[in-house]
C-alpha cells in the first residue's frame, strides 16, 4: 500500500516537473540536453561535491556545448538554464539579460544594491553614476599606489629566495586588498593600525558563506541557513564590514563639511570621488559604502588570482618569461617606478596578461535572468529561464584556432587574433562588463614590472588543481619559486 502510494507520489510529481520544465516556459525548442538528466532533480546531483568537482563539471559542460554549436541546456530542479559558449551568443545574451541570477542575492545584505548585485533602474543609474570613476586619468592617478605597493611585494618575497616553493597567493592577496583599501578609502582615512587585515578576514569569511550556500542547495532555503547558525555569522560579518567602511565615511564626510579636509594623499582616492557625487544628492551614505565595498570585494580577489596564474605560466614557460623580461628591461634600463608613458610600450607584457586570462578565466561565468524571450543564433531563450554565460568556455571556442590550450602570448600579436573580438570575455562583456578593467590592467602591468625585474620564477602548473567558488582559485599544485636576478 505505501508503496503503491510512493508511486502515484512519484508519478505524480515527475508530471508536474516534466510540465515546469518542457511546457510551462514557452514553446521554443530547448538546445540539446546534458547528458544526466533525473526527473525532479533536473542535474542537481551534478553539483553536489566539492569546489574541484563544480570545476570539472562545470569544464565537461562547455566541452558539451562546443560540441553542440555553442549552447546546451541544464536543468537544476524545474529551472531551466542555457549554457552558453558561443561568443556571438554570449553577446546577445549578456546584453539582453542584464538582471543578476537571483545567487547574487546572497550578497545583498552585506553589498546592497552594489554594481554587482543590483539590477534594472538602480544597476542602470549607479553604472553612469559611476564609469568616470573607473576611467583611465583616474586609475593614472593610482600609479604612485600600484608603484609602492609592488616594491612592497617583492620585498616581502625576499625571504623565499632560494627557499624552495611557498604559496605565493597569500601575498598576491594581501598586497592586493591593501592596493584597493589605500585606492578606495585613502590611506589618511584610517585611525585603526589593523583595519586593512581586519577588514581582509571579514571580506574572506563572508566571501566563503556566500560561496557556500551558492554551491550547496539546501543553503538556499532561508530556514536552513538561519538554521546552521550561518545567517547569524553572515549577518555579523555584513555588519563588522559596514561599520568599518561607515567610520571612514562619515569621518571624510565631516572634515568635507566643517572645511579642514584634504585627502592627505596626492591621488584622489575613490571615495572622495563618490563624496563629490553625494553632494549632488546623486548617492547616498548607504550607496556609497556600498560601492566602495563592492570595488574592493570586485577588484582584489580577481586581480590576486591573474597575477598567480601568470607567475607560475612564467615560471612554467621560461622562454616566455625572457621575452617578457626583455621588453621589460628595454623599458627600464634602470630601477625606477612605472610612468603613464611606459604603459603602452609593454606590448609583450599585455599579451602575457591577456593570454593568461585566456587560459584561466578567473571570474569564469557570469549568472543571467532571461526576462523577456531572447532569440540567440538558434534558439530562443524562454523568458523566466536562466542563462550561464560561460566565459572560460568562450575563449576555448574554434575561433581561437588550434592548440586552444597552449599558453601563446604571441596569438596575441597577430592583429587578426580573435578573429572575433567578442570571443575575449576575460573581463565580462556586453553592457555588465567589468567596470575595473584598466585598473586591473594597469595595477598588473606594475606588479610584473617590479616583480620581473627582482626574481626569476620556477614553477610547473602541469601540477595545479583547481576549484570552481565564484572565482577559479588554486588548490594545489599552485607554489613557484623565485630567484634572485642576477
Ligand atoms: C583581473 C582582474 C579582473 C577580472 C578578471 C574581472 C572580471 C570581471 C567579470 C568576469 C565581471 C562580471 C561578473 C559577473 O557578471 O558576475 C566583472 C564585473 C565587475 N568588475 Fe571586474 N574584474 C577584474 C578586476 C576588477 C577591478 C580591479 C575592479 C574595480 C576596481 C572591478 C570592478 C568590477 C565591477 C564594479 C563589476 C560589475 C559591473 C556591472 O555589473 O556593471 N573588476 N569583472
Amino acid at each position: 500500500m505505501i508503496g503503491l502510494i510512493l508511486f502515484c507520489v512519484l508519478t505524480i510529481l515527475c508530471v508536474i516537473w516534466a510540465w515546469m520544465v518542457y511546457v510551462k516556459g514557452g514553446h521554443h525548442k530547448l538546445p540539446p540536453m546534458y547528458p544526466g538528466l533525473l526527473p525532479i532533480v533536473g542535474h542537481m546531483h551534478l553539483l553536489i561535491g566539492d569546489g574541484l568537482s563544480l570545476w570539472r563539471t562545470a569544464k565537461s559542460i562547455a566541452v558539451e556545448a562546443m560540441k553542440h554549436g555553442g549552447v546546451v541546456t541544464v536543468i537544476l530542479g524545474y529551472r531551466v538554464y542555457y549554457m552558453i559558449t558561443d561568443p556571438e551568443d554570449a553577446l546577445t545574451a549578456a546584453n539582453a539579460c542584464l538582471q543578476k541570477h537571483f545567487a547574487y542575492d546572497y550578497a545583498k545584505s552585506w553589498l546592497g544594491e552594489g554594481l554587482i548585485t543590483s539590477s534594472g533602474e538602480v544597476w542602470k543609474r549607479h553604472r553612469k553614476l559611476l564609469t568616470p570613476a573607473f576611467s583611465l586619468p583616474v586609475t593614472l592617478n593610482f600609479l604612485e599606489v600600484f608603484n609602492s605597493q609592488s616594491r612592497k611585494l617583492v620585498d616581502n618575497l625576499k625571504v623565499h629566495v632560494a627557499n624552495g616553493p611557498f604559496d605565493h597567493t597569500v601575498y598576491l592577496r594581501s598586497i592586493a586588498l591593501e592596493t584597493f583599501c589605500l585606492t578606495a578609502f585613502g590611506i589618511t582615512g584610517f585611525e585603526d593600525k589593523n583595519f586593512i587585515q581586519k577588514y581582509m578576514h571579514a571580506v574572506d569569511e563572508i566571501l566563503s558563506i556566500v560561496t557556500q550556500r551558492f554551491q550547496k542547495f539546501w543553503l538556499q532555503s532561508d530556514t536552513i541557513f538561519k538554521l546552521c547558525g550561518l545567517q547569524k555569522r553572515h549577518d555579523e560579518l555584513a555588519k563588522i564590514l559596514a561599520d568599518m567602511s561607515d567610520k571612514v565615511i562619515q569621518r571624510k564626510k565631516l572634515a568635507r563639511s566643517n572645511g579642514t579636509y584634504t585627502s592627505g594623499t596626492k591621488y584622489k582616492p575613490f571615495l572622495d570621488l563618490l563624496l563629490e557625487l553625494s553632494e549632488d544628492n546623486a548617492l547616498t551614505d548607504k550607496e556609497i559604502r556600498e560601492e566602495v565595498d563592492t570595488g574592493i570585494v570586485t577588484g582584489f580577489d580577481t586581480s590576486s588570482s591573474l597575477l598567480s596564474y601568470i607567475m607560475i605560466l612564467l615560471g612554467t614557460h621560461p622562454e616566455i618569461q625572457d621575452k617578457i623580461y626583455q621588453e621589460i628591461k628595454e623599458v627600464f634600463p634602470i630601477d625606477r617606478d612605472v610612468e603613464k608613458e611606459d604603459l603602452q610600450k609593454l606590448v609583450y607584457t599585455e599579451a602575457v596578461i591577456k593570454e593568461s586570462l585566456r587560459i584561466f578565466t578567473t571570474g569564469p561565468v557570469t549568472l543571467r535572468y532571461v526576462e523577456k524571450d531572447v532569440k540567440l543564433k538558434n534558439y530562443t531563450m524562454r523568458a523566466g529561464s536562466q542563462c550561464v554565460i560561460m566565459l572560460f568556455g568562450a575563449h576555448r571556442e574554434p575561433v581561437w584556432g588550434k592548440n586552444v590550450e597552449q599558453f601563446r602570448p604571441e596569438r596575441w600579436l597577430d592583429p587578426g587574433m580573435p578573429a572575433n573580438p567578442a570571443a575575449f570575455v576575460g573581463f565580462s562583456l556586453g553592457k555588465r562588463s567589468c567596470l575595473g578593467k584598466t585598473y586591473a590592467m594597469i595595477s598588473m602591468k606594475a606588479t610584473l614590472v617590479h616583480f620581473l625585474k627582482r626574481y626569476k620564477v620556477t614553477a610547473d602548473d602541469s601540477n595545479l588543481r583547481l576549484r570552481f567558488d565564484f572565482l577559479l582559485k588554486p588548490v594545489s599544485g599552485h607554489e613557484i619559486t623565485v630567484e634572485e636576478r642576477v
